[in-house]
């Protein structure tokens, strides 16, 4: 029989600090059945593993929150590639792969270093008397929204949509709570704007925007979809970057000694970047849904049913990760499922690192030290590991 807890994963204490619940959920068993939301938990990094790599019996065309598309209405238009399953996946999932390619943002990592150096040396001299500032406003969230609506070739105004857009996609991803009301009066607005940006006709040329319409005039996609794989972008492309970079800055800081051993090797850099994403794990949770009655050990999931998998607890699981909760440069990050596995596994995560990367570089070469000025304060969101504040104080070389 499978185990049962009445745990609340999006509670508030949680969501400060979910370390003690994966602990548990991990403990109890392969499967735990969360009576609170009747869905079925995975926090073991193998079972994650295997429900990530297994599109068939666990698929997502009804979507990958807790809301069931089979019997209710999605709250947006259901994304062509996070929210279906092949065949209909395949065709917008490989125009994203190449626009979103390593070769594709080759043209991107000259202007973007180049970015990352203005922001890092403004900054830099902004507080040079004390060496201390809030790397979340300053860095955190600065480049990410610098750099990335230009390289989808979005207009200027109205860009500080995007991030409580993607606030309350990743909270509509949990259950209809607080965090989800309090974003419910806006929703209506923002995704207005985000969805007017995806037309063809305020898309600059050259960006990835363009490049998706142009991918329809070739028939990768037909032009009913081009508009809807922009949509991805924006949906997916700001705050998850956001609170990845946040994660990666806020690891650094509270373990200085790490920052250390980069600037003696700064080929580590590559490796932080995964190694930031293994240990924070920037999105948390999602969703699948059992296709036909699946057998998983101790238990029958239903059709139909919800199957949560926690990527943070299987990226700290004892069982496949030494010393998991260390923040270790030495490590080999690879194989971590902080972008998911499989088929949907992250499209974006080499735009993702190369503005980590960017970043990281600028301030390799600027800051000696970095260390925690305060105590770091969280964002709660029902789905992103995210920080409202980082203080910290850095020392210039
Ligand atoms: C640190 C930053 C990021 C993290 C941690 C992250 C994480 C993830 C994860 C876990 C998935 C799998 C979802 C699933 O299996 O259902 C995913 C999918 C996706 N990501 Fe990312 N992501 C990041 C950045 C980005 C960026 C910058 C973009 C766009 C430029 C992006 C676009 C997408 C898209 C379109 C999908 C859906 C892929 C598919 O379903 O085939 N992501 N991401
Ligand atoms: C971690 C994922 C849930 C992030 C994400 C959000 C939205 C989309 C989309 O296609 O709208 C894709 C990926």
């Amino acid at each position: 029989h499978v185990p049962v807890s009445d745990a609340d994963p999006f509670a508030p204490d949680v969501l400060e600090d979910p370390a003690p619940l994966h602990e548990e959920l991990r403990e109890a068993g392969p499967v735990v059945f969360l009576s609170r939301y009747g869905a079925y938990a995975l926090a073991r990094y193998a079972h994650v593993h295997a429900a990530l790599v297994d599109w068939q019996s666990f698929p997502s065309g009804a979507g990958v929150g807790l809301s069931n598309f089979r019997h209710e209405t999605p709250w947006r238009k259901p994304s062509l590639l996070l929210e279906t399953d092949p065949p209909r996946h395949d065709a917008p999932r490989v125009v994203l792969e190449r626009v979103l390619s390593p070769r594709a943002l080759r043209r991107l990592r000259e202007q973007w270093a180049a970015d990352a150096h203005l922001l890092v040396d403004e900054l830099l001299r902004r507080v040079a008397g004390t060496g201390e500032f809030d790397a979340v406003p300053s860095l955190a969230q600065a480049f990410p929204l610098r750099v990335f609506p230009d390289a989808v070739g979005l207009p200027q105004e109205g860009r500080e949509n995007l991030l409580p857009y993607g606030d309350h996609l990743f909270n509509a991803f949990g259950p209809p709570n607080e965090l989800v009301a309090r974003g419910n009066p806006h929703i209506g607005r923002l995704a207005a704007w985000v969805d007017a940006q995806c037309a063809r006709e305020v898309l600059a040329p050259g960006g990835f925007g363009a490049q998706i319409w142009a991918a329809s005039d070739r028939g990768d996609i037909t032009p009913q979809q081009a508009p809807l794989v922009v949509r991805s972008l924006l949906s997916a492309g700001v705050d998850t970057t956001v609170h990845g970079l946040a994660a990666i800055l806020h690891a650094f800081a509270a373990n200085p000694e790490q920052w250390r051993r980069v600037r003696a090797e700064p080929r580590l850099l590559r490796v932080a970047f995964d190694e930031a994403v293994r240990w924070e794990s920037p999105v948390q949770t999602f969703f699948r849904t059992a296709q036909g009655d699946v057998p998983l050990p101790g238990t029958v999931v239903p059709d139909g049913e919800k199957i949560l998998m926690f990527l943070g607890a299987a990226n700290r699981d004892p069982r496949r990760w030494e010393r998991p909760d260390e923040f270790d440069l030495t490590r080999d990050p690879s194989g971590h499922v902080g972008f998911g596995m499989g088929i949907h596994q992250c499209v974006g995560q080499h735009v993702a690192r190369l503005e980590a990367e960017s970043v990281l570089t600028a301030l390799l070469e600027r800051v000696e030290t970095i260390e925690l000025a305060g105590a770091p304060v969280r964002h709660h969101n029902n789905t992103l590991r995210a920080w409202e504040s980082i203080p910290v104080r850095v020392r210039v070389s």
